[in-house]
């Protein structure tokens, strides 16, 4: 016999008050009768209306947003974004945030799972609590930074260009998206028929003029002729195997950090931010005080940017190995870093690479995992390999806590830790920890 469907709460309102954020770009609140509901668009300790979008009953939460505010918090200001409201842009988290709140919460968001996922006080992670904007985005509450160099665009069925409603498919489209950055808004993509493609993403690179559009067609649909306003290299994405070809111009835009230019290929990683590469470059080397002659490893090393600054530091008589997935990411990094002989990149996944490589011992360890982290199998590789220092740049704080408490059973505490908002009115947060291994008897 089949269970009877359980019913939709899906716009129930409910009147209730904000806790905690969470992780996620929500915060928790409980309804009369003990139902958990993460809210968007609210702020702890607000009184709200909240209305469930997902969720039915006896779920162990529901999703929400808070569709009236009954008593606002002193961080609340409006949002300056006329598509960040509920049920509208699913990109920003916190656009109704002041920007110094803004990066209150996240911290409250990395102590939580540090304490949660790790059992590290911010102390005791060697974190003042502070999440550092960057340079030149500390601006007053109303204005926003345009950072973003890279923007997904969704079309509608109509051909217009949009964003993403949260946790849906549905595009909301837009004439402008405040944050981003310069470079791209210049394209004029919100202004084009854009039929026939399911999405449309726009790069503007960072220390050169390089701009370029990837488009993505839907199935059996023909490519549009591409007029911006601004001159652009064109790539499409395979709509069967996925992979990225060029249409016309460079199939690469140029980036610069740390003083070097990274060409990047196929809409592979770079950073969005355009203070992130160089942010994150400065924080590594910094933690990490390489010295002539070491060895170090720079995994999920993309197209070469911490490979490159380790060369840099180390000189002639250390070496570097870098390993990534990407195919193309892999040829860009030895493309990028060609001038230094002691610079290896091997393509694969660290989990199977790192093993075959033979390597028993290294000096230093820089890792900047994707979303999900490393994971317990390579952190244990990587506890043994004897490094002095490992830099691990992480995405999403829960990984990076996950991933703590397995270095420490590996012998490896952490000693610095830093958090950078490089994603401002969004929840995402950018750290830098620095660990070592754990002194003899401590
Ligand atoms: C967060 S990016 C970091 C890239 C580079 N460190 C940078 O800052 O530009 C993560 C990279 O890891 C790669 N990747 C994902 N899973 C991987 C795995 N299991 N092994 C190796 N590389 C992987 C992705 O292709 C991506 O280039």
């Amino acid at each position: 016999m089949q269970a009877e469907p359980k019913k939709s709460l899906v716009g129930e309102e409910y009147k209730v008050e904000i806790g905690p954020v969470a992780h996620g770009g929500h915060c928790i609140a409980r309804t009369s009768e003990g139902q958990v509901l993460f809210v968007r668009h609210a702020l702890p300790g607000e009184r709200v209306v909240a209305r469930v979008t997902e969720g039915e009953e006896g779920a162990r939460f529901l999703r929400a947003d808070a569709v009236r505010v009954l008593e606002a918090s002193k961080d609340r200001i409006d949002a300056p974004c006329p598509y960040a409201a509920p049920g509208r842009c699913g990109g920003c988290d916190w656009q109704h945030a002041k920007p110094g709140a803004q990066r209150r919460l996240k911290g409250e968001v990395i102590a939580e799972q540090l304490r949660r996922l790790a059992g590290l006080t911010p102390e005791e992670a060697g974190w003042d609590g502070t999440v550092v904007p960057a340079e030149g985005d500390k601006l007053p509450a109303g204005e926003v930074p345009a950072w973003r160099t890279r923007v997904q665009y969704a079309v509608d069925a109509s051909g217009r260009a949009g964003l993403r409603r949260h946790r849906s498919h549905e595009v909301e489209p837009i004439d402008h998206c405040m944050i981003a950055a310069q470079g791209v808004s210049e394209l004029g993509v919100e202004k084009r028929d854009w039929t026939g493609m399911d999405s449309v993403e726009a790069i503007a690179a960072t220390g050169s003029q390089d701009r370029q559009v990837i488009l993505t067609p839907k199935p059996g649909a023909r490519l549009p002729l591409v007029e911006l306003d601004r001159p652009v290299s064109v790539l499409r994405v395979d709509e069967k195997s996925g992979g990225v070809h060029r249409v016309h111009g460079r199939p690469f835009v140029r980036e610069r950090a740390d003083g070097r230019t990274y060409r990047v290929g196929g809409g592979g990683f770079w950073q969005v931010h355009p203070k992130a590469a160089d942010t994150l470059v400065t924080a590594v080397m910094q933690g990490l005080l390489p010295r002539k002659g070491e060895m170090a490893l720079d995994l999920y090393c993309g197209v070469g940017l911490f490979a490159g600054a380790l060369a840099d530091r180390i000189g002639e008589k250390g070496a570097v190995l870098g390993i990534e997935s990407g195919k193309r990411a892999v040829e860009d990094a030895r493309h990028n870093l060609a001038d230094f002989p002691r610079v290896r990149i091997e393509q694969g996944k660290v989990e199977s690479v790192l093993p075959r490589t033979g390597i028993t011992e290294v000096d230093l360890i820089v890792l900047d995992p994707p979303r999900t982290g490393a994971g317990r199998g390579t952190v244990a590789h990587l506890s043994s390999l004897g490094a002095r220092r490992i830099a691990y740049v992480a995405c999403d704080p829960a990984a990076l806590a996950r991933d703590v408490a397995y270095f420490r059973e590996g012998g490896y505490q952490v000693r610095m830790l830093r958090a950078f908002d490089l994603f401002p009115m969004t929840h995402h947060v950018e750290c830098v920890a620095i660990l070592e291994p754990v002194a003899k008897g401590a």
